[in-house]
């Protein structure tokens, strides 16, 4: 470890709407700049808007919650960019981070991305502050008024979220706006440190398990070598260490790490290093993950827990496809999803594991209280939707992803019109189990338990004794009835059956009557007949008439078993 004073490094996003001032916030805030920040990239700089991650950071004495002692506090400001078709990077961005700043516009209030930040934040951050910024737009007579008014709308927002009471400061990064002079002083910006100190807390850090890192940027040193910089998301490492790059294929020992600007030999989770190899092409890498060799897997498809995000308008249907971040990478994929088994509803689930052992029940749509499906038509009628628990996604992607285990999932419709305004995260989770083989359909996806009900019904077209009926429209005239033979049915008058066989070519079929027809069954269905074969007079003989004639039959026959989705023997399964 370096020596000197002790040195706590805790990482703030800036995020918010595109405009709402989070660059020049982050300007304003650090007093030292690192690599890349400020937009300093030229397109960023053409287009003036923020493209990519930009790090800068900012001292302070260690305020006294992380006491006791000597000892510095180093804010890494992370600025995020705004704009909407950047969501990745903004996910990406606060994953790494520990403290969020949501930036406001003061003259706007929430806007669209503000609204997809606070989402953000809520399933990746632990704290936050609002930060309304561009208070110099406010005429002064009004500022305090409007503000305070600003205040609690934004209060109320934050009511139903975790965020709820979080501070909320009041700012002009840039007074003046771009024409301003550098000179112009920000408002409130030593105000907001002291509220990011009181808000500062120590990580997790915790140097064990593997090493994982997100690289931000990666680039050349004459003489020395390559760069990579980023923050450390698990485990340590230390000088003379192999490092893998796992989207890349290939391993590099660690020549040497620097901590802004000072050499280091270990460094661990929540720390911002540079690690330095040789022999690698820095074009090659941009953004992306480095770890403990061989301790990330690659995967076509996953297991995951899920939450539908609350603001995403519309159902989540299975077989869908979505924008689906997995740790650090986003890549299309469809979804299953599915819930516990009826017997399993209330059941407590253990997080973070995955029970093969259970069955799942297959939902069409993903069940929540605006989900209206059919499918929950027997839930609904005891008015409330009961609502388990937990509920599951089977998710297969297009392309694999590389990614840590029990890693951050985010469902995102990102093709949906940036000006709709409308939020497009969908569904946020956990990654519980990864399918690394490519040909998983086969070798694991059969493993999984989930089954479909499968709910089948037809007539009893007549009696043929006390203990057998011919019963029609359950199967189509195609059906190989004999697959069904075995099976139990019941019918409305309430005795059991079990279907015997097929009988004559157009799909009707015959059950036996274990404990024999009830003699009100008998009657119901002997004076039907009766009535049928009137009105069917001089095409009594054609048996195929009478099942495409629909005429109400008094007592009808039910079928219910289930099938597991991925038994490639297809199944029926009676309880
Ligand atoms: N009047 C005024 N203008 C500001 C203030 N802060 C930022 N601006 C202006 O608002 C515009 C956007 O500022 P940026 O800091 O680039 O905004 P951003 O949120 O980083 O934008 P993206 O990264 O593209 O989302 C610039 O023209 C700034 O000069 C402020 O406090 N007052
Ligand atoms: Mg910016």
């Amino acid at each position: 470890m370096a020596a000197g004073p002790r040195v706590l490094n805790v990482n703030v996003g800036v995020l918010g709407h595109i405009d709402s001032g989070k660059t020049a916030l982050a300007r304003a805030l650090s007093t030292t700049g690192s690599t890349a920040a400020f937009d300093r990239a030229p397109q960023s700089r053409a287009r003036g808007i923020t493209l990519d991650l930009g790090f800068s950071c900012l001292r302070t004495a260690l305020p006294p919650q992380l006491g006791p002692g000597p000892g510095e506090l180093q804010f890494t400001l992370v600025d995020c960019p705004g704009h909407a078709s950047l969501i990745r990077t903004i996910i990406g961005g606060a994953q790494i981070i520990d403290l969020m700043m949501l930036v406001i516009d003061v003259t706007k209030g929430m806007q669209t991305q503000s609204a997809e930040c606070l989402v953000i934040g809520q399933i990746a951050c632990q704290k936050m502050v609002v930060v309304l910024n561009k208070i110099d737009l406010l005429p002064e007579g009004k500022r305090q008024s409007a503000i305070e008014k600003m205040t609690k709308k934004m209060q109320k927002t934050l009511e139903n979220t975790k965020f709820c009471g979080c501070p909320i400061v009041a700012v002009a990064a840039k007074p003046g706006g771009p024409e301003a002079p550098e000179s112009e002083n920000p408002l409130g910006v030593s105000e907001l440190i002291e509220v990011l100190k009181s808000q500062a807390y120590l990580p997790s850090r915790d140097p064990s398990g593997h090493f994982l890192m997100a690289v931000d940027h990666c680039f050349s040193i004459k003489g020395q070598g390559t760069v990579m910089t980023g923050t450390i998301l698990s485990g340590s490492v230390s000088l003379g260490d192999n490092v893998e790059i796992p989207a890349l294929k290939v391993t590099k020992k660690v020549k040497s790490m620097q901590m802004f600007h000072t050499p280091v030999t270990y460094a661990m989770q929540g720390d911002r290093v540079g690690i330095c190899v040789t022999q690698f092409d820095p074009k090659l890498l941009e953004r992306g993950l480095i770890c403990t060799p061989e301790s990330l897997h690659t995967i076509h498809a996953a297991i995951i827990s899920l939450k539908k995000i609350q603001y995403f308008r519309g159902a989540l249907q299975t077989k869908a496809k979505f924008h689906i971040t997995v740790g650090h990478e986003t890549v299309m994929g469809r979804v299953m999803f599915f819930s516990p088994a009826p017997a399993d509803f209330n059941e407590e689930v253990k997080e973070n594991t995955f029970d093969f052992d259970k069955d799942y029940l297959y939902q069409e749509v993903y069940l929540s209280k605006d989900s209206n499906s059919s499918e929950n038509k027997e839930n609904d009628q005891a008015g409330e939707v009961q609502l388990p628990s937990q509920q599951w996604a089977l998710l297969e992607f297009e392309k694999p992803v590389t990614c840590p285990k029990l890693c951050l999932v985010i469902g995102s419709k990102l093709d949906t019109d940036i000006h709709a305004n409308t939020c497009r995260l969908a569904f946020h989770g956990v990654l519980l189990q990864g399918m690394e083989d490519k040909n998983y359909m086969e070798t694991f996806l059969p493993k999984l338990k989930v089954y479909k009900l499968k709910h089948k019904e037809g007539q009893v077209e007549r009696v043929m004794d006390d203990y057998s009926v011919i019963g029609r429209s359950l199967f189509k005239k195609e059906t190989n009835i004999q697959i069904f033979v075995g099976l139990k049915v019941k019918l409305s008058t309430g005795e059991d059956g079990i279907i015997d066989g097929g009988f004559g070519q157009s799909g009707k079929f015959k059950i036996r009557i274990p404990d024999g027809l009830k003699p009100e069954t008998k009657t119901l269905l002997t004076t039907a007949s009766k009535k049928k074969s009137k009105a069917g007079k001089g095409d009594a003989t054609k048996e195929d008439e009478s099942s495409k004639n629909d005429s109400v039959q008094p007592v009808t026959i039910s079928l219910m078993f289930k099938r597991y989705v991925f038994d490639t023997h297809k199944k029926m399964i009676q309880s």
